[in-house]
């Protein structure tokens, strides 16, 4: 499926991107990976519609996108719980505390997002946008505020999510050792205008990954990357 078709996005004289097009297929999770200001989260922005491309178009084909911003935003004046229903469907209200669980924030349901850490904040949030509906789910850096024994739960967690729910993800990070984990296509951006400069496809089960198996890949993509730091 095309979803940037020929697509330039210019900001009076920067260019971050010019006439890239790229396809994704459904179901699947890319971890997308560039050096710093290459254009990443513009790429996300457009495909959720909150930019335009100054040329070209995208084409979601009627699939409806949720985002993860890489800070939670959250309604300070709601509950936890009641930031998840205001997204959730009816019919799947009761999914709310089975995910509460699965994220340890059984016992905050009722507090109020400034009660919660940034950690537990984000937690909320990547639920959120879970429970939002959607086909699309776009990730920007949304582990940043937690600690490595919460991340490699939560991408598990997430994983086990994506299965159930066949979303497709698009998955923006710094972290070579996180994209590896979910992705199942790497893409690598250079710096801007931004290009796709390779694509690394992982056929190891998400399971049974572990960073230290994936050193060639990892040396590559270091190579890739190391004329403009990450
Ligand atoms: N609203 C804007 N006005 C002008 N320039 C912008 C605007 N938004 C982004 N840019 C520029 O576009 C380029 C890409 O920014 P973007 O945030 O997409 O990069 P990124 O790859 O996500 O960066 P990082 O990895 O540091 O988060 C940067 O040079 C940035 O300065």
């Amino acid at each position: 499926m095309l979803i940037l078709n020929n697509a330039t996005k210019e900001y009076d004289d920067v260019i971050v991107f010019k006439g890239l097009s790229h396809s994704i297929e459904k179901g699947k999770i890319y971890s997308l990976l560039g050096p710093s200001g290459c254009g990443k989260t513009t790429i996300l922005r457009i495909l959720a519609e909150l930019e335009k491309p100054s040329k070209g178009n995208i084409d979601l084909q009627g699939q409806r996108v949720s985002y993860i911003f890489q800070e939670p935003r959250l309604l300070p004046w709601e509950t936890v719980r009641k930031n998840l229903e205001l997204v959730c469907p009816k019919k799947e209200i009761k999914k709310i505390n089975e995910i509460l669980e699965l994220m340890e924030l059984k016992d905050y349901s009722n507090a109020y997002p400034k009660e919660l850490s940034g950690g537990m904040k984000q937690r909320v949030a990547i639920m959120r946008a879970f429970l939002y509906p959607h086909e699309i789910l776009l990730m920007d850096e949304p582990f940043q505020a937690l600690d490595l024994k919460l991340k490699t739960k939560l991408i598990k967690e997430i994983y086990n999510l994506h299965q159930s729910m066949k979303n497709t993800i698009l998955f923006v990070t710094h972290d070579l050792d996180e994209a590896l984990l979910l992705g199942d296509e790497i893409l690598i951006l250079s710096p801007k205008p931004a290009k796709i400069v390779k694509k690394f496809t992982i056929n190891i089960p998400q399971a049974e990954r572990k960073p230290d198996d994936m050193q060639f890949i990892k040396e590559e993509i270091t190579r890739l990357l190391n004329h403009a730091p990450i």
